[in-house]
């Protein structure tokens, strides 16, 4: 089983930090989500993980080696890095079984993940005439291709319709099942939560959070309770007379929070008030990250400009 490890990893361009002394690890067996806004430092992350860009200071290594020195790196890791890396005049099949011969992987992986990434059928057109969602899928290929132990991939739902959104998310939740290390990074929140079961969360390239999706909902967001009826004055004065931290928005449903659909459903009965609806409104991921980044200065203060 390998993680990834990392340990005041620090890179500086031209003097301005944009990864800062970043500690955390990636275990396997789960997909981590690296959130962040634009510019946070992910993609620089992925680089310097991959041996693409040197450090300014700190490690970055996989199974315990800096990836440049890992003997037969693609068959320990895959990655997604920019989707746009393959040559447009070959065809996806001869792209893959280049990137096969090359690393001494068995010319039949190419078939495999061909089938596995929807790509069969399509596997000897020119990568030119690809769609940018089969462009993503090629990459995706690509980063399975050495049957990897550890898949890091940098926003693979970019370019996917609503079809190919939820086969990778079905991709991902398989390949950690299967025991890999997979690190996802994403600014979607929505999709985030429905594939990840752990986030890393980087903001002006420092870490604000390292931890599990539903720990991190839950201690940021409680859940609401809507209610709909059709008596609102009624409502309305039960809500008040009971202390209820309650909003009504435009389309008359009302908002309760700090409160459980049990308790309310109780009051609402003994009361004589209509329910026309009564039920647990869960917190978003979205609403427990726009928690976080409230709070924090790097999200709110200018740039810092070198
Ligand atoms: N080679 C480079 N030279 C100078 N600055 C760079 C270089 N690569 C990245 N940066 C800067 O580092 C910061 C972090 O960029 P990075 O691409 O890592 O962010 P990101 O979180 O991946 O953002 P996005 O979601 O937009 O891809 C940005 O301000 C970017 O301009």
């Amino acid at each position: 089983m390998t993680s990834i490890d990392v340990r005041e990893l620090t890179k500086e361009y031209g003097g301005r930090r944009v990864v800062d002394g970043l500690d955390f690890s990636v275990r396997p067996g789960r997909v981590t989500g690296f959130l962040g806004p634009n510019g946070a430092g992910k993609s620089t992350t992925f680089r310097l993980l991959l041996g693409l860009d040197r450090p300014t200071a700190g490690t970055a290594t996989i199974g315990g080696e800096a990836y440049p020195r890992l003997r037969e790196p693609l068959r320990r890791v895959g990655a997604l890095l920019d989707a746009g890396a393959a040559h447009g005049s070959r065809t996806a099949r001869d792209h893959l079984l280049a990137l096969a011969a090359s690393n001494r992987v068995p010319a039949r992986r190419v078939d495999t993940v061909l089938e596995e990434t929807g790509l069969a059928a399509v596997a000897r057109r020119r990568v030119r005439t690809y769609s940018l969602g089969m462009r993503q899928r090629l990459g995706i290929a690509a980063a399975l291709l050495g049957d990897p132990e550890v898949v890091l991939l940098d926003e693979p739902a970019n370019g996917l319709d609503p079809e190919g959104i939820i086969w990778i998310r079905a991709l991902l939740r398989r390949l950690a099942a299967e025991g890999r290390t997979v690190l996802v990074s994403s600014h979607l929140m929505g999709e985030t939560a429905a594939f990840a079961d752990h986030l890393l969360i980087l903001g002006r390239g420092r870490l604000l959070a390292d931890t599990p999706v539903r720990e991190f909902i839950h201690a940021r967001v409680r859940p609401h309770v809507r209610i709909r009826t059709t008596d609102p004055a009624a409502l309305s004065d039960l809500l008040a007379r009971h202390g209820h931290d309650a909003s009504r928005d435009e389309a008359g449903t009302w908002i309760v929070r700090h409160t459980r659909v049990d308790d309310l459903g109780r009051l609402m009965s003994e009361a004589g008030v209509p329910v026309l609806e009564l039920a647990t409104r869960e917190a978003t991921l979205e609403e427990a990250y726009l928690d976080l980044t409230a709070s924090e200065t790097e999200f709110t203060a200018p740039p810092q400009e070198a």
